[in-house]
């Protein structure tokens, strides 16, 4: 292809990049870096797209919305070596019903979204940094509300784990505004893995470094429950060990589990301008056990520990009979986030992609005793709090040798035994064209499994375990059904879609297959319990997305429902959003110091 510099050799083609900063902030040129590139290249599309091109037949039972969010910077940000966790939120919406679909796309008007608008260019710097923005909007909140976009009560909330979620049209994707439930959560930090209980219909919820105004990097933990009415019904505050990241999280009948991950805030690197987080090779991993009917007082929760790893996405955790706790995620056995190396000690090559791709991420079953003996331990990080850890270290007591990420299950299942997940798997075994494609953004998911707990790890009400502390064991868990695209594709996070009165695992699974060497996407839907004959059906984009987080499925029932309550007429009546900014912002604006102290 001719490139204009070619035809036109007096035009600028120089990088607007300078020692890392962005040299002419009203010039639309990213940086060159991998995080910008191939499937990461900017792709800031707004629209719809009517009846999408389909091949194979959309199960005419399938009708509902599957929603998605993904990082997609809106500007050229102000430092060149910026990640893709620090894009703006962008939201899709393929609705499905009648064996057609629809496509639209539309960013989160956060407030970083109207002041970087009116700017025209970036003005918030580094991930989770506000030592590195703009003088313009100190004070303003942060966050991008790119990690994850659930239904709620009618609405949609975009949520990033760094600020409050922000709450959007199911049906047109405009922005409301920001969500505080109604003045009944003020923190400065939010989760993007709520857990929805099927049974009760509440949303449980929480937050870390949420103490003052959200980049104290400070170690307090909360946790709420949420009625199915939208009223707040339980809140406890605690303290961390250490000041860490918890991004995912497991719900049983009593117990929100909380996964503190060895990857470290410090309040000192923030202000030098560097990175949030930086991952602590010394550091176990840890979990919380809380109490859902708790009150914060320190002595409810059980902190376990066992030795260090990364913490992947939860699949499902439930009770046994004797009380114990099972939870399941994928735990990898080095620094996933190799964008946030370790502070000493470690050649900056040691932790590079290269490295990250070669990790394993196995299933990782752990079975916990919330009645284990537990010592209260005085950590000064912890400001002299009292955090009470079990005596006992921990190990998994399964590891099933998958390799992948993003597991997720049939959501009617949350708190329950269960027995199939699916995730985006890594298969090395497989071919990948190197040559053509470089390295895979966003890692090597060649392939989608499907996977199924053997009878001995399936776990009716009757089951009682004891092996806490047993020996781990290694194994095929389980039955395995794997579909491998091709070379040249990647896949995103999978989502299921149940078939109405169906059993557990009966359904489809919907997720986005990226062309690594066009730079388009399709969405692929399956037979959620036999991926490996192949999609059921191709819907064609016909454009190219980025690689995004978390997305869910949601019935057309639901939707419809939702929108007759939220008429002006309805017994709900419309989204109420927030009224007034955040306790910590009217402390920044009434020029008391903010940070470090509690705010509410
Ligand atoms: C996958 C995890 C994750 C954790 C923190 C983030 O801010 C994030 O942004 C997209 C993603
Ligand atoms: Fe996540």
């Amino acid at each position: 292809m001719a490139h204009i510099f070619h035809l036109a050799p007096h035009i600028d083609t120089s990088p607007n990049y300078s020692n890392n900063e962005l040299t002419s902030p009203e010039k639309v040129a990213f940086p060159k870096t991998d995080a910008f590139r191939s499937m990461n290249a900017p792709s800031r599309f707004e629209g719809s797209v009517f009846n999408l091109e389909v091949t194979g037949t959309i199960p005419p039972d399938i009708s509902g919305t599957f929603y998605r969010v993904q990082p997609d910077h809106r500007f050229p940000p102000l430092y060149e070596d910026d990640i893709h966790f620090n894009g703006d939120g962008s939201v899709t919406a393929i609705r499905i019903a009648n064996g057609h679909a629809d496509f639209q796309q539309k960013y989160v008007e956060t407030d970083r979204y109207k002041h970087e608008t009116a700017a025209r260019r970036s003005l918030f710097g580094k991930y989770r940094n506000p030592y590195t923005d703009n003088e313009s909007v100190k004070g303003v909140i942060r966050t991008a509300s790119n990690t994850n976009i659930v239904f709620w009560r009618g609405m949609l909330l975009a949520m990033k784990e760094d600020g409050p979620p922000f709450a959007m049209d199911p049906d047109t994707l405009e922005t409301l505004g920001r969500y505080d439930f109604e003045g009944q959560i003020l923190s400065p930090t939010f989760c993007a893995h709520p857990k929805f209980d099927p049974d009760t219909g509440e949303m449980v919820c929480f937050a870390y470094e949420c103490g003052g105004d959200g980049a104290d990097c400070g170690v307090d933990v909360a946790v709420w429950t949420v009625d199915k009415d939208g009223k707040k019904t339980q809140e406890g505050w605690y303290k961390a060990p250490f000041a860490g990241m918890i991004h995912d999280a497991g719900l049983t009948e009593n117990y929100l589990v909380l996964a503190l991950t060895p990857i470290k805030m410090n309040l000192e690197r923030l202000k030098q301008g560097k990175n949030k987080f930086a991952w602590d090779p010394e550091e176990d991993q840890w979990y919380a056990v809380v109490p859902r009917r708790g009150t914060g007082d320190p002595g409810e929760i059980t902190w376990f520990r066992g030795d260090n790893a990364f913490h992947g996405h939860v699949a499902g955790a439930y009770e046994l009979a004797s009380g114990e706790i099972v939870f399941d995620l994928t735990v990898a056995d080095g620094n996933v986030f190799f964008f946030f190396p370790p502070d000493k000690n470690v050649t900056p090559s040691a932790d590079s992609i290269a490295k990250r791709n070669k990790l394993s991420s196995p299933t990782t079953r752990w079975i916990f005793d919330p009645k284990a003996k537990k010592s209260a331990i005085r950590k000064p990080e912890a400001g002299d709090s009292d955090v009470w850890v079990a005596d006992e270290r921990v190990k998994p007591a399964v590891v099933w040798l998958t390799n992948g990420e993003f597991s997720r299950i049939d959501d009617r299942y949350v708190t329950k035994p269960y027995r199939h997940f699916w995730q985006a798997v890594v298969d090395p075994t497989r071919p990948y064209d190197f040559a053509k494609l470089g390295p895979p953004a966003g890692g090597l998911f060649n392939s989608l499994g499907h996977y199924t707990w053997g009878p001995e790890h399936y776990h009716t009400g009757s089951t009682t375990s004891s092996v806490t502390n047993g020996e781990t064991k290694k194994e095929k868990a389980g039955l395995e059904d794997v579909y491998f695209p091709g070379p040249t594709m990647t896949f995103q996070e999978p989502t299921f879609i149940p078939k109405e009165e169906g059993a557990e695992g009966e359904g489809y699974l919907i997720a986005l297959l990226n062309h690594l060497d066009v730079l388009r996407n399709d969405v692929l839907i399956f037979d959620a319990q036999n991926l490996s004959q192949g999609p059921l059906a191709v819907i064609h984009l016909p454009l190219k997305l980025k690689l995004g987080l978390h997305g869910n499925w949601v019935d057309n029932k639901d939707i419809e429902e939702w929108k007759a309550r939220r008429e002006a007429t309805g017994d709900v009546g419309p989204v109420k959003v927030a009224s007034e900014p955040l306790p910590w912002q009217k402390k920044f604006q009434s020029g008391q110091a903010n940070g470090q102290e509690r705010s509410f």
